[in-house]
Parts: structure tokens; sequence; C-alpha cells
């Protein structure tokens, strides 16, 4: 199983979360590659793809955003899942749902997306960024949950391997209806189980 683990990153802190979702789908068995969005040179070599991005200003960085409109046609063919990272502890942003995700999903098919809890360092901000974070109420510190996002990478395995032992299956009794008997036409059966198959 080939997951591609891609996150849009301003300070660095979504890319170490990223880091660490690869490291907890390679413990369980996947073949992960980690690579910044823009670095993506093509998603077909992957049974599953995995899109982040942190929250800014309630959107996602814009080399997330453009991700999608590079790969929409061939992430439509695959298991997507999606995260953002932002939220810090009580503050009063738009947290919940930055509003580029149901635009992704829509558009990508995605099983689901995640919110993962972010990291505020004043000192790595510009004077800006410090002056936003200081008129809406964040608070400094990280606040990145590892146990959740390592236990989101068991789902994703879980979700994957069940696809493909599913195509699989229905690769196997395709096999079987022109192996045993050439004269067996396909079954009923057979047909609603591709006429079932969702494309990702
Ligand atoms: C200027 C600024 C605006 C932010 N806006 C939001 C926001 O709208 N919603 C949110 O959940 N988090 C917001 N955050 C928090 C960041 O998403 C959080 O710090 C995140 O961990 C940064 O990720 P990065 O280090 O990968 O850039 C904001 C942070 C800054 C500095």
């Amino acid at each position: 199983m080939r997951i591609l683990v891609s996150a849009a990153s301003r300070h660095g802190s979504t890319a170490e979360i990223a880091t660490a979702l690869g490291a907890a789908l390679r413990d369980r068995g996947a073949l992960v590659d980690v690579v910044e969005p823009h670095d993506v040179g093509d998603v077909t070599d992957y049974d599953a793809v995995v899109l982040g991005s942190a929250v800014y200003r309630g959107r996602w960085l814009r080399p997330a955003r453009e991700f999608v409109d590079a790969h929409v046609a061939e992430l439509r063919r695959r298991p997507v899942f999606l995260f953002s990272s932002g939220p810090i502890a009580d503050q009063d942003w738009p947290v919940n749902n930055p509003y580029d995700v149901f635009n992704v999903r829509h558009r990508t098919g995605a099983r689901e997306h995640r919110m993962f809890a972010g990291k505020l360092d004043p000192e790595a901000l510009s004077v800006g960024e410090r002056m936003h974070v200081r008129m809406s109420g964040g608070r400094a510190g990280d606040f990145r949950d590892w146990d959740a996002v390592g236990g989101w990478a068991g789902t994703i395995v879980e979700a994957v391997s069940d696809r493909e032992a599913a195509s699989d299956s229905e690769a196997v009794s395709g096999r079987e209806v022109v192996s045993d008997d050439d004269t067996v036409s396909p079954t009923g059966a057979s047909d609603d189980a591709r006429t079932g198959e969702q494309g990702h």
C-alpha cells in the first residue's frame, strides 16, 4: 500500500504533523512518501493521498489549494483524506470549518476531514501576523496532539486495506466467471459490485 502525505505549512508545525503521520502510517506497514504540495509531480503511483494545510484567517494555504487544482482528476480516483491544522487552545478563530475544506471535499470526493490543534510561536511570526494573533486572542504554545495524529494513521490504513480487499475480491470473481466456464456470462451480482464502486 503506497500513500502520499502532503501538507502546506507556513511556519513548519503542519509539516511536522505530516512527518509524524507518515511515520505512523509506515509503522502500520504502508509505504509512505511525505512531500510538499508543490514538489508532487504525480499522484498516480499512490493508492491513497493525505492532504493537509495549516489554517490562516479561516483559509487553507495556497499550495494545498493549488495541489487540488493540479491533481483533482487523479484524486477523484483514489481515497483522499484531508486534515487542517490550526486551532490553538481556546482562541476564537474560525476553527472548525476552514471554508476551503467544503470545496476541496466536494471536488476530490475525500472520505474525511480531521482538524488537528496547531502551534503558535510568536518568535516565528511576522509583525503583521503577531498583530493579527494579538487581536484575535490567539495563545502561544504547542497544542499538537500526537496521539490523535498517530491514531488517525490506523483509520487510514484500515480504510485503504478494506478498499483493496474489496477490489481484489471483485477481480477474483471476475476471473472465475471467465476461467471456470467461458460460456457463463457475468452475473448480475458482479455487475452490481462494479456499479457500486465509487471510484475513490
Ligand atoms: C496570522 C495567523 C492567522 C491564523 N488564523 C487561524 C485561523 O483562522 N484558524 C485557525 O484555526 N488557526 C489560525 N491560526 C493558527 C495557525 O493555523 C497555527 O499556528 C498553525 O499551527 C500554523 O501552522 P504552520 O506552522 O504549519 O504554519 C493563525 C495563525 C496566525 C499566525
